[in-house]
C-alpha cells in the first residue's frame, strides 16, 4: 500500500550574516546551507494499518508525510502510494487519500459546512446515494447535525476539527493521513475523533498514518510505531512490542487509608523509587517489574500501611519514548539497536 524506500528530503537554506550589512551581502554573494530534514528512511505499511508515526519537533515527520501526499518531491528515493508515485500523479494520489493536517483547513472558509462537502462531493465524483450514506453515518457518529449550516469560520476549534475529519473520510479514501488531528482540544472532543478513526478504519479498512504529540492518541488508535528522530528512523514495530522492550518500570498508586507522613518500608529501598505526589494520603511507587514483584510491593506496602485503594498503572508510551531519545542522545546500547533494527 505504501511503500518507502531510502528516502531523503534535503532543504537548501540560504545562510545569511546578521544584521543589515548581512542582507546586503547575502543579495550579492549567495551562500546556502543542506537541511537533512529526512536521511534515507525505509518503511512499507498494509492496507488497513494503523501507524502512528512519531518523534520531537523538528524530527522530519510532516515532512514524510508531505512527499507521501505528494505535495513535496523528495531528494532522492523511491515513495509509492497504492501503487503511485505522488508527487508525480498528485491528482490521481489525491482521489485515494485524505488528509487533516492540524490547523489548516480544508473546507471554505464563508460557507456552510454542507456546502463544503457538497463541492467535494462534485470535485471527488462521489455517487449521490454513497454521499448522502457517508453524510449521515458521519453526522451520527461526530454530532455534526448543528454544525452543518453554520460557515467554518464561525466554528470552535474542536466543531472544526470534527468537521474536517468527516472531509477526510468523505470520499472513503484508502489511506488519510492525520496531522496532530487532536491538537488543543478537550478531551471530551479528543475522545470523539479516536473513536471516530478507530471505526472508520474498521468499518473501511482505511490505512491510517497519524502524526501526534499525543501519547494517548497512539494509544488508542494505532497498533505500530515508527518512532523518527533528526531524520532516520529509531523504531518500527508494535506498540506492545516496544512496551515489553522498554516498559519494564511498573508503577503503582497506593491511597493511603490515613493522613500520616510516608515513609518507604525498609525492604523497599533499592526496589522501588516513591515518585511525587501532590496529596499527602496519596503515593505512587515505580520499580522494575522484571526484578520486583508487583505482589511483593503491596504486601510490604500493606504490612506497614492501611491502604484504601490501589491500581497498577501499565508502562506508558511517552516514557517509553522519552527513554528512547534519551539513550539515542547519549549513544546508548538501546539507541544503537534501535537505529540497526
Ligand atoms: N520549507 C522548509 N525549509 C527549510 N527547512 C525546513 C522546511 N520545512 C521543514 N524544515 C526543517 O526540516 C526539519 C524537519 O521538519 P518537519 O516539519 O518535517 O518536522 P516535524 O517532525 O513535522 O516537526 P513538528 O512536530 O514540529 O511539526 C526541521 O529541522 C525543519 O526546520
Amino acid at each position: 500500500m505504501i511503500t518507502v524506500e531510502n528516502l531523503k528530503k534535503e532543504y537548501k537554506l540560504v545562510k545569511r550574516d546578521p544584521g543589515l550589512k548581512g542582507a546586503i551581502k547575502s543579495l550579492f554573494n549567495r551562500k546556502y546551507e543542506t537541511k537533512h530534514a529526512v536521511k534515507g528512511i525505509n518503511f512499507t505499511i498494509d492496507q488497513g494499518e494503523t501507524v502512528g508515526y512519531i518523534g520531537a519537533n523538528g524530527a522530519g515527520k510532516s515532512t514524510t508525510i508531505k512527499m507521501l501526499t505528494g505535495i513535496l518531491t523528495p531528494t532522492s528515493g523511491k515513495v509509492t502510494v497504492n501503487g503511485l508515485v505522488p508527487y508525480e500523479n498528485r491528482q490521481k494520489n489525491a482521489v485515494n487519500i485524505g488528509a487533516v493536517f492540524g490547523q489548516r483547513t480544508q473546507l471554505f472558509w464563508d460557507i456552510p459546512v454542507r456546502e463544503s462537502y457538497n463541492l467535494l462531493k462534485h470535485i471527488y465524483e462521489i455517487p449521490e446515494n454513497e454521499y448522502q450514506e457517508t453524510v449521515e453515518m458521519f453526522t451520527e457518529v461526530l454530532n455534526l447535525e448543528p454544525l452543518l449550516s453554520i460557515p467554518v469560520r464561525q466554528l470552535s476549534l474542536g466543531q472544526k476539527m470534527r468537521c474536517e475529519l468527516a472531509a477526510a473520510f468523505l470520499h472513503r479514501p484508502k489511506v488519510v493521513y492525520l496531522d496532530e488531528p487532536t491538537i488543543g482540544l478537550d478531551i471530551a472532543v479528543k475522545v470523539k475523533i479516536r473513536k471516530f478513526i478507530k471505526e472508520m478504519n474498521q468499518r473501511w479498512g482505511t490505512t491510517v498514518l497519524l502524526t501526534t504529540h499525543d501519547m494517548q492518541d497512539i494509544e488508542e488508535i494505532c497498533d505500530r510505531i515508527i518512532i523518527i528522530d533528526g531524520g532516520t528512523i529509531l523504531y518500527d514495530g508494535g506498540l506492545e512490542q516496544i512496551k515489553k522492550q522498554f516498559g519494564q518500570q511498573r508503577v503503582i498508586h497506593f491511597e493511603l487509608a490515613d493522613k500520616e507522613k510516608f515513609v518507604l518500608p525498609e525492604s523497599l529501598i533499592c526496589q522501588a523509587d516513591v515518585l511525587h505526589n501532590e496529596e499527602e494520603t496519596k503515593v505512587s511507587l515505580a520499580f522494575d517489574h522484571e526484578t520486583v514483584k508487583s505482589s511483593f510491593v503491596i504486601s510490604e506496602m500493606m504490612s506497614m500501611y492501611e491502604i484504601g485503594d490501589l491500581n497498577i498503572a501499565d508502562p506508558k508510551i511517552e516514557t517509553i519514548v522519552e527513554e528512547l531519545y534519551n539513550k539515542q542522545e547519549q549513544g546508548g546500547e538501546h539507541g544503537k539497536v534501535l537505529a540497526n533494527s
